[in-house]
C-alpha cells in the first residue's frame, strides 16, 4: 500500500518528534475545548449540557484489510464511526481523541495518510482532535478514537426508551457496505491470483464508498432539531439491522414487527448482491457497517417522518411477549435472530484456516 512512496523511518523522528509532527496542523475550533494537545489531559468545558463519551477499536486483519482499505480512507473512516455512536445518542460531537499502535513496517508517510484522513472528518464534522496516545505495536496496526459530544438533557436518547405503538425508523439504505466489503475481497482475492489484473469496482462506486468512506449521519440529528422529532430510542446500525433491533428490544422490554418490504435497500446494493448469489435482505439484516440511525418515535410524530426523503418506517413496537418479528415480503413471520457481526468470530475463523 505504501511500498512505491517515500519511505521515513519513525525511529527518525521518535515519539514526540512523530507526535509533534503530526499534530502540527491540528486547529481547536469548539468553545467547550479549553486546552487541547500538549498537557497531561485535554480540559473541556459543556456548562449545563450533559458529557457524551464512547470509545471504539480497529484492528488490522479484524476490523480492516490493508491490501485494499487505503490509509486515508481508514483514518476517516475510524472517525466516522465514533462520531457515529455520540450521534446515535441524539447528541452532537465536539471532540476526539484519537490514538495508534504502529508496527515497524508503517514508515512515516503512512502515519501521516492516516492523520490526513482523520483530520479531513474532524473538519468535516467540526469536531476537534484534543489528543490522543502513540505506541508502537509487535504485530498489525491499532486505532482507537474516543469520541465525546454534549447533549441537553431533556433531549438525550437511550436505547432503552422505545414503547409499544412506537413507529420503527431507519435513515438512509441498509447492506450497502457489506456488498461493497464483498466485492473488495473478491478483487483482492483475484488480486492475490494473478498481480497484473487490475481491480474491476467500475460503476460499483456507492457501495465501494459505504464500505470504505461511511459518513456518520450529524444531518439527521439535524433534521430532528429542525422538526421538533424526538425518538423515544436510537442506536447506530453498526452490526446489521437485526442485531440492532433487538438491542433495542431488549433494552426497552418491547417487541417489535418489521416489514421486510419496507426496509430501504440501494438498488446497487440489491444488484449486486444478487450478483453475489445474496439475498440483499439478509446483507441489511445481519451485514452491519452501515453507520445508519435506528429510531423509534411515538405514532403522534408520524406526520414529522412520513415525508423525510431520508427516513424509512419499518415497522413498528409491540409488547414484549410478541418478540421480535420481521414479516417477509410473501407474508410469512419469521423471528429476528442477532446474526450480526462478531468480532470473536472473525478470529475464531481465521484460526481455523
Ligand atoms: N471492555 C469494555 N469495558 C467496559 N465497557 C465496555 C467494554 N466493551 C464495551 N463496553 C461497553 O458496552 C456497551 C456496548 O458496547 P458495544 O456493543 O461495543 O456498542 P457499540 O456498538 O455502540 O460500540 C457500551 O456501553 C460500551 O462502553
Ligand atoms: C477485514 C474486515 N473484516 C470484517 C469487516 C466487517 N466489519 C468490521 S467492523 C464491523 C462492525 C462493527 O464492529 P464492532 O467492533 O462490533 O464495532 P462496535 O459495534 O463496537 O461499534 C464489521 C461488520 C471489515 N470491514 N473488514
Ligand atoms: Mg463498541
Amino acid at each position: 500500500m505504501f511500498d512505491n512512496k517515500d519511505r521515513t523511518n519513525i525511529s527518525e523522528l521518535g515519539e514526540f518528534g512523530l507526535i509533534d509532527y503530526l499534530t502540527k496542523a491540528v486547529e481547536i475550533n469548539q468553545p467547550s475545548s479549553i486546552k487541547g494537545i500538549g498537557d497531561d489531559a485535554a480540559v473541556l468545558d459543556f456548562s449545563n449540557k450533559q458529557t457524551l463519551i464512547s470509545t471504539d477499536l480497529l484492528l488490522e486483519g479484524i476490523h480492516f484489510d490493508l491490501r485494499y482499505v487505503p490509509l486515508k480512507h481508514l483514518g476517516y473512516k475510524a472517525v466516522q464511526v465514533n462520531l457515529s455512536d455520540i450521534y446515535a445518542m441524539n447528541g452532537i460531537a465536539s471532540q476526539i481523541t484519537f490514538s495508534i499502535g504502529l508496527s515497524s513496517k508503517f514508515p512515516l508517510e503512512a502515519v501521516e495518510e492516516i492523520y490526513e484522513g482523520a483530520l479531513i472528518a474532524c473538519k468535516k464534522f467540526n469536531v476537534d482532535l484534543i489528543g490522543g496516545d502513540t505506541s508502537a505495536s509487535a504485530q498489525g496496526l491499532v486505532i482507537s478514537v474516543t469520541s465525546i459530544g454534549h447533549v441537553d438533557k431533556d433531549k438525550v436518547v437511550y436505547r432503552s426508551g422505545a414503547k409499544e405503538g412506537d413507529l420503527l425508523c431507519v435513515s438512509g439504505d441498509l447492506g450497502g457496505a457489506y456488498v461493497g466489503l464483498q466485492l473488495l475481497e473478491r478483487e483482492k482475492q483475484i488480486f492475490l491470483e494473478n498481480p497484473n489484473i487490475q481491480p474491476d469496482l467500475e460503476g460499483k462506486d456507492y457501495i465501494v464508498e459505504r464500505q470504505l468512506k461511511p459518513e456518520s449521519r450529524k444531518d439527521i440529528v439535524e433534521l430532528f432539531e429542525t422538526y421538533g422529532i424526538q425518538p423515544h430510542a436510537m442506536i447506530d446500525v453498526s452490526d446489521g439491522l437485526a442485531s440492532e433491533i433487538i438491542h433495542i428490544c431488549k433494552a426497552s422490554n418491547v417487541g417489535c414487527k418489521l416489514y421486510e418490504e419496507k426496509i430501504p435497500i440501494d438498488p446497487m446494493t440489491y444488484e449486486t448482491a444478487r450478483e453475489f448469489g445474496l439475498d440483499p435482505t439478509v446483507c441489511a439484516l445481519s451485514g452491519g457497517e452501515d453507520y445508519e440511525l435506528l429510531f423509534t418515535v411515538p405514532q403522534e410524530q408520524y406526520d414529522k417522518v412520513k415525508n423525510q426523503l431520508d427516513i424509512s418506517i419499518i415497522g413498528y413496537i409491540t409488547e414484549e411477549n410478541a418478540g421480535c418479528e420481521m414479516v417477509s415480503k410473501s407474508g410469512h413471520v419469521h423471528s429476528l435472530k442477532a446474526q450480526g457481526w462478531n468480532a470473536f468470530e472473525a478470529e475464531d475463523q481465521q484460526n481455523e484456516e
